[in-house]
């Protein structure tokens, strides 16, 4: 029964049923769960880190090699998920509930804590059944805030004294599931900027028509946004592109009106509103060139526009290179992690941009090697969306990837390679 931790599943299913959405994540549940299961693999330890508040744990589990002095391999997954709106999924989204076909109905079924618990299964696997021994340490990181941008979570801890003491060679962080019979690996994200822009503008009546007013100035920037998301998107469509690889712009708020106690007053022209976009850039992208289109087409000032960028993730690493993790053979990592793939009787599609962004970041960032990765295939797209779940069986079978990848990650001797980093 899933009352108790007997099996995979109810591992899982009992991790799933953790509430951990914003904006109340229960982390230290989480963090317990987890706590205890990797209490039952032999040679597995455990720490908890706080680096802000209390009630941001981030959840540290160590797996020693037997040479220490070669570079180890982390593996991340985020903690938390985000919101839901309950009454428009099929079952409750904190049940776990299982469908006859196997269906696990779960907000962070797919995003992520699918690859959480599937890291510790494979570790147990080949510690319990097989006796294997790494020969480079593997980290597992359990980090908070990932879905609010990470800042507090893995962002405080690759500053930390912690994080450089673990010196880390590679990283596996999460990735998007596949619809197709190939699993999916990203080597980039995109960006995000939260564009925010400003117009003012000449009150008057609502009857009233004349040039100037605030709303016809935003309105004008709108509609020249909205014909560069139409560009951007024709080039998705007529398969120049992947999704991933344009820039992005989709508008996510709209603030004007002057309130009435029934609304807002409908003969008032405002003097001041606002809209804000959800902007993201490829790593290919021109940051200078946006800024420019920013301040001259999308928020002139001759508008009577003003415009605050909030940029979320930088576009280059500490040495001025795109973030991009190399996916050729310069990357010995890469080879090791297609191999395993292969190994485990995978395919592997064409490595991709993430079309939307990860804790990956700030480990590219730092120049560290780092893929996104989900072992979920013949699986409907589904993180964020409403009936998020996983089937059994292919929750079962990312087990074994991951078995394959973290015993072929942790047994490269290097002695092939000079580690550049
Ligand atoms: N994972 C979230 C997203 O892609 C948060 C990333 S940081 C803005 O929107
Ligand atoms: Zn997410
Ligand atoms: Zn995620």
């Amino acid at each position: 029964s899933d009352d108790h931790e007997s099996n995979p599943i109810s591992r899982f299913r009992n991790y799933l049923r953790i509430n951990t959405a914003h904006p109340t994540p229960n982390y230290a549940a989480a963090v317990n769960h987890l706590t205890a299961f990797a209490a039952t693999i032999p040679t597995v330890q455990t720490q908890t880190l706080y680096f802000t508040t209390r009630d941001k744990p981030l959840l540290l589990i160590t797996w020693p090699g037997s040479n220490p002095t070669l570079p180890a391999i982390l593996l991340n997954s985020h903690l938390d998920s985000v919101p839901v709106e309950p009454s428009k999924w099929l079952h409750d989204p904190f049940a776990a509930h299982v469908s006859d076909d196997g269906k696990i109905y779960a907000r962070g079924a797919q995003d992520d804590k699918c690859i959480g618990m599937q890291y510790l299964e494979a570790i147990k696997s080949l510690k319990v059944n097989l006796d294997y021994t790494p020969l480079r340490t593997v980290y597992i990181s359990y980090v908070p805030d990932e879905e609010i941008g990470g800042f507090d979570g893995w962002g405080k801890f690759v500053e930390s004294r912690e994080f450089k003491e673990l010196d880390i060679g590679f990283v596996l962080d999460e990735g998007q599931a596949s619809i197709t019979d190939e699993f999916r690996v990203f080597y980039a994200d995109r960006s995000p900027w939260n564009l925010v822009i400003r117009a003012n503008g000449i009150p008057g009546h609502g009857s009233k028509m004349y040039d100037n007013s605030a709303m016809e100035n935003l309105m004008k920037s709108v509609e020249v946004m909205m014909k560069f998301r139409e560009n951007q998107f024709d080039l998705v469509k007529a398969g120049r592109a992947m999704n991933s690889e344009v820039i992005s712009v989709n508008p996510v708020f709209f603030k004007a009106g002057t309130p009435s106690p029934s609304g807002f007053l409908m003969n008032m022209q405002p003097s001041e509103v606002e809209a804000g976009f959800d902007v993201r850039l490829p790593p290919t992208a021109d940051p200078d060139l946006m800024r420019r289109r920013i301040e001259e087409e999308w928020a002139p000032e001759w508008r009577n526009m003003t415009y605050e960028i909030t940029e979320k993730g930088p576009l280059r690493d500490n040495m001025g290179r795109p973030l991009m993790t190399a996916t050729n053979d310069s990357n010995p990592w890469w080879s090791i992690f297609k191999q395993a793939i292969a190994a485990s009787g995978g395919k592997l599609a064409k490595p991709e941009i993430l079309p939307s962004t990860t804790d990956a970041r700030f480990m590219r960032q730092l120049g560290i090697p780092t893929l996104g990765f989900s072992p979920m295939k013949n699986t409907p797209i589904l993180l964020h969306d409403h009936n998020e779940y996983l089937k059994d069986t292919v929750y079962f079978e990312g087990i074994k990837v991951y078995e394959h990848i973290i015993r072929s990650l942790s047994s490269f001797d290097g002695a092939s390679i000079i580690e550049t980093r």
